[in-house]
């Protein structure tokens, strides 16, 4: 029997993984995929979304989620034997679309291909890495060459960026695709300010893509028939350069704050967003039942840019209420946060 084909999609919290992958879906051409979606943080939002999409191809028995944790942190003990589940079912899917959480380095994850029991049945078919480009464009990512001899001055052994530009120089190494995805919002002159930024971060040869809502034709992303799990050596993360063990996601923490139903779906939005900046969040995401309304409220942000749509009813039976998913930089002050996003509620409602 042929390998099964499997695309590996990566890229920081929020640059539009899972809108890439919807689109995927929605132009998937009558290929049955199956997903394997990871997040950070307890609330499976991302699987949510994509079985919220009322879309023929987006089939609920084939999303599986590997919520808490992150997979390459993960991968014996949920990687493996996920992975060996979706390939021992009756119908075998066409391709694997796995989506890393945005804080995993997908790395571990390409070298778990090699496992006996995965090697003979599915092959990394490419590493697709999604970068939020007006984020980049924000200096967000950027290498602040000034800042690092600053610190060495005073710590000769330090010889690491911000856990931020540590992660996405990482993810962006381990491409055979990049994805520019949100080149809507970029200005005058910021896709070539982006090009910079990523230049030495890109191993040569490899295609850089642009999109808006990550609209790439299916044909660009799957089918490239690589076995990025052979090529592993030439893929190193930023602690293996550096000689050191391996990851840790001390870095980043991330919680859940549950509130009542909401009132003003836009007053709301636009005072969590003011949280948002006010205890510079990375990443919220989750739901919101909106007084009076059938309708899920889907909640995203990615640093103070936040987006809420309605996305299905509320089903039968299932509990209203609004569920959030915070995301950051660990030694954020979380009483602070969940206070700040009562009040918003209060004021809101
Ligand atoms: N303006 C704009 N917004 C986008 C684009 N792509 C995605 N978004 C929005 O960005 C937010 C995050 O998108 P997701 O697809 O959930 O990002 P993700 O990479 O899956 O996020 P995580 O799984 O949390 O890391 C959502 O509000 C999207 O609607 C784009 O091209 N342009």
């Amino acid at each position: 029997m042929s390998k099964i084909p499997a695309t590996v999609v990566t890229g920081f919290l929020g640059a539009g993984k899972t809108t890439l992958i919807r689109h995927l879906l929605q132009n998937a051409g009558g290929k049955r995929i199956a997903l394997i979606i990871n997040e950070f943080g307890d609330l499976g939002v991302d699987g949510e979304v994509l079985k919220g999409c009322g879309e023929e191809t987006c089939r609920e028995e084939d999303v599986v989620e590997l919520a808490n944790g992150c997979i390459c942190c993960t991968v014996a003990d949920d990687f493996i034997p996920t992975m060996t589940a979706l390939l021992e079912r009756e119908i075998r899917p066409d391709h694997i679309v796995i989506e890393t959480s945005g804080l995993a380095l997908p790395q571990p994850l390409v070298k778990a291909f090699n496992w006996p029991d995965i090697r003979t049945r599915v092959t990394v078919d490419g590493v697709v890495t999604v970068v939020d480009g007006a984020a980049v464009a924000e200096g967000r990512f950027a290498h602040d060459e000034a800042a690092l001899d600053r610190q060495r001055l005073s710590d000769e052994m330090l010889d690491h960026e911000t856990p931020l530009s540590e992660l996405f120089e990482d993810q962006l190494g381990c491409a055979d695709i990049v994805v520019i995805n949100k080149t809507d919002l970029l200005g005058e002159g910021g896709l070539e300010k982006v090009m910079a930024e990523l230049r030495h971060d890109i191993r040569p040869g490899v295609q850089v893509i642009r999109s808006s809502h990550g609209a790439v034709a299916p044909a660009a992303l799957l089918g490239l028939g690589i076995g990025a799990e052979d090529d592993i050596a030439n893929r190193p993360t930023h602690h293996e350069r550096e000689g050191a063990e391996d990851h840790d996601h001390d870095e980043f923490d991330s919680f859940a704050v549950e509130l009542p139903e909401i009132g003003d779906p836009k007053a709301f939005a636009m005072q969590v967003a003011q949280v948002i900046r006010a205890h510079d969040i990375l990443r919220l995401k989750g739901f919101a039942s909106v007084a009076g309304k059938p309708m899920r409220l889907v909640v995203q942000a990615v640093g103070p840019r936040i987006d809420s749509y309605f996305d299905r009813p509320w089903r039968a039976g299932e509990p209203r209420g609004t569920r959030l998913v915070v995301i950051g930089e660990t030694g954020f002050d979380r009483a602070a946060i969940e206070a700040d996003l009562r009040r918003v509620y209060d004021r809101a409602a």
